[in-house]
């Protein structure tokens, strides 16, 4: 599924930091990598020692908001989570920003990359969060690492990617998607999820079909790419991210701009006014 006239060349010219600009001058993207539903006994090693879990602190403000770090111990005989295969994030990011995509695969330990990207005539300067390992999932127990609570709170827009050939992957979707509402409880802030990996039919495990049904449970834009095959897809997603970001910026601009104009006082009323100077008057010649 290609996203609307999304289909323009951009400019990418590296930049040191993104400077502060006017509204939606800046935009800030996470992209999650969904894995890792654990089974039962998949393991069997002894229980885990807690793990330090970030809570949503409540705050409007765009700035990256401090950080409550909570020890939550996972219940007793509970097996510990091996993250699965890599998905595909970094190599989407990259595929983005330079064209050329890696089929090396090197863990990734959560880059930030900024770039100014040319949309629709402006230069737009972009932050891409790539993070490593998001989420673990274990029937009623979800934990969100440290690492993805902070992106979830910085970021503006997401793309959740699972993989079209790790059906524990897509099954990670859903507790992501959540915890990034739970997060961002503005319906606008813009989720796509995206089956990557498409070029793999012969080891497909998720059909189209059951992306698009989740997408359309959630709430949420739905697409399946290549990112080994597809260079357009892969940009047009982001493109498109980006300027749903932009969007939700300027509309938050103007709500603010609306909710400073102070309103007019209503106008006395004159009749009152007139009957009370007149009883303060004759109070004073008595
Ligand atoms: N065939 C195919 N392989 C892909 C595609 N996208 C990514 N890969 C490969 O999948 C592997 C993992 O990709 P990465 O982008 O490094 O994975 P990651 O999710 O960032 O992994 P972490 O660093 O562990 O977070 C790499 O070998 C990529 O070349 C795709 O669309 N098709």
């Amino acid at each position: 599924m290609r996203l609307p006239g999304m289909s323009q060349p951009f400019l990418l010219a590296p930049i040191a930091e993104c400077p502060p600009g006017p509204p939606g001058a800046q935009v800030r993207l996470a992209v999650l990598g969904a894995r890792g539903v654990g089974k039962s006994g998949e393991c069997g090693a002894a229980r885990p020692p807690p793990l330090p879990v970030l809570l949503p602190c409540p705050s409007s403000s765009p700035a990256r908001p401090p950080l409550l770090p909570v020890l939550l111990p996972c219940p007793p005989a509970r097996p510990p989570v091996l993250p699965n295969a890599a998905l595909c994030v970094s190599a989407m990011i990259v595929r983005f920003l330079t064209k050329r995509f890696i089929g090396d695969y090197e863990p990734n330990t959560g880059n930030l990359y900024s770039r100014l990207v040319h949309l629709d005539g402006d230069h737009v300067a972009v932050q891409i969060q790539d993070t490593p390992g998001c989420i673990q999932v274990q029937e009623d127990c979800v934990q969100v690492l440290d690492s993805l609570s902070r992106c979830v709170k910085w970021a503006e827009g997401f793309l959740l990617v699972y993989s079209i050939t790790d059906y524990s992957s897509y099954q990670s979707v859903q507790p992501l998607y959540q915890h990034i509402r739970k997060v961002h409880p503005d319906a606008r802030t813009p989720i796509i999820i995206v089956g990557n990996k498409a070029d793999l039919l012969h080891a497909r495990q998720v059909q189209t079909k059951e992306g698009l049904q989740l997408a359309d449970e959630l709430g949420s834009l739905f697409l399946e790419i290549s990112t080994s095959e597809d260079s357009q897809g892969v940009c047009d997603v982001f493109q498109y991210l980006c300027k749903e970001v932009s969007k939700l910026q300027l509309a938050g601009s103007t709500d603010r701009r609306r909710s400073s104009i102070i309103p007019r006082p209503k106008s006395p009323n004159m009749q009152d006014l007139k009957r009370r100077f007149k009883q303060a008057l004759s109070s004073k010649v008595k």
